[in-house]
């Protein structure tokens, strides 16, 4: 099997439960050759059950996985033939670099000739061929990540599966390997499925994300719609929106913007479809969207309550009039105690019934997801 038999990876209603718990609750997806999934979530919401479902490492308790039509579900690991990437490495310790690259080939029966040609071509793919005769234990922690993707790709499979893969390595490192995942990704036209809860690194390797919460599908989209238009408070608030006001909301105003009050604020959002138009609603806010000054759109009061220099800006904690704690980023030097008028566009503004915040939403259909 090579990753020009099939179009797309079909999962539908995929779930896994352990005892009563429901460890990833129905899972429906579409994953189109090519594409770059992203799994995000925080600790527990089901990511690495997900990727162990499709890579045959746990049974499903429902659902199916397919590769176009053909049911792979039932289908031992090795017979899916995925290539896996963990976050361990799980390199074997006893091999070189390049008899970790061969081993799967090795295994497949591959002529002697055609695992010479390959892996060479892997090593300089992942700029490993200076060290192929080393073995892992005297590579640095990226270059043993890298023999791990190499040894994942260099099969050719149809579905790259990667949990967590470069959340062992600092920060510095896990920035530059993440351009490389993107590279290879692209290179070798891969089909990858990432795990992570990294909401910055989803965000600049998928083409799309899937957002979990205790098991569920919140939303399903493009970096941008999942960023710029969070489908509920949850997913608002994982994606970095992390002023959450409770708020009331009073009807909408002559040019359609919906009016919220809470203790004392008084705002206008840009109304959609969805909007709740009275009653109580949970108002979620990004730190980079309130301004300090005058902005032109809402408006409202606050003081400084302490200040954190971040290099290139500052963050700063406040609090309204209202009692309630904001976050801000400001290139702007302030003081603590300092009285300052804060503005958020309407437009930035997102609008969502009241629930509690850990509370997750109901799952969401793909469809109306994407
Ligand atoms: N083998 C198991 N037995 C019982 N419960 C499990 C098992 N594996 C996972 N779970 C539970 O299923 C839920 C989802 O776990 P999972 O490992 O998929 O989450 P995750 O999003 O990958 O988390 P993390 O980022 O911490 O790895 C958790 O509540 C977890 O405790």
């Amino acid at each position: 099997m090579n990753s020009d038999d099939f179009s797309e990876l079909r999962l539908e209603g995929v779930s896994r439960a352990f005892g009563k718990s429901a460890a990833l609750a129905d899972l429906t997806l579409t994953v189109k050759r090519g594409e770059f999934v992203a799994l995000l979530g925080p600790s527990g919401s089901g990511k690495s059950t997900a990727l162990n479902c499709i890579a045959g490492l746990l049974p499903l308790t429902a659902g199916t996985i397919s590769l176009d039509d053909r049911r792979v579900d039932h289908l031992a690991p090795e017979q899916r033939g995925f290539g896996m990437v963990f976050q361990n490495y799980a390199l074997f310790p006893h091999l070189t670099v390049r008899g970790n690259i061969a081993f799967g080939l090795k295994m497949r029966k591959v002529p002697r000739a055609e695992i010479t040609r390959r892996v060479d071509a892997a090593l300089a793919l992942v700029q490993l061929s200076a060290h192929a005769d080393k073995q892992p234990g005297q590579l640095s922690g990226g270059q043993q990540q890298r023999v791990a993707i190499a040894r994942a790709v260099v099969v050719e499979p149809p579905v790259v599966l990667m949990d967590e893969p470069l959340s062992n390595l600092d920060a510095k490192l896990r920035h530059e390997m993440r351009a490389e995942v993107r590279r290879l990704h692209q290179e070798l036209g891969l089909t990858t499925i990432y795990v992570t809860h990294d909401q910055e690194e989803a965000l600049s390797l998928a083409d799309r994300l899937v957002v979990l919460s205790d098991g569920r599908v919140q939303q399903i989209g493009t970096p941008e719609e999942v960023y710029l238009r969070p489908i509920n408070s949850f997913v608002a608030d994982f994606m970095g929106y992390r002023n959450l006001l409770s708020m009331t909301a009073h009807g909408v105003d002559g040019a359609d913007h919906l009016l919220l009050r809470g203790d004392g604020i008084e705002l206008t959002a840009v109304r959609n479809d969805e909007s709740v138009l009275d009653g109580p609603v949970t108002v979620a806010m990004r730190p980079d969207d309130l301004v300090v000054g005058q902005s032109g759109g809402n408006q409202f009061s606050a003081v400084v309550t302490s200040i954190e220099y971040q290099g290139r800006d500052f963050e700063v904690q406040a609090v309204a009039t209202s009692g309630a704690a904001l976050f801000l980023r400001t290139p702007e030097r302030l003081i603590v105690d300092q009285s300052i008028s804060i503005g958020i566009s309407p437009e930035r503004l997102m609008v969502y019934p009241a629930t509690k915040k850990s509370t997750p939403a109901a799952p969401v259909p793909e469809h109306e997801a994407v």
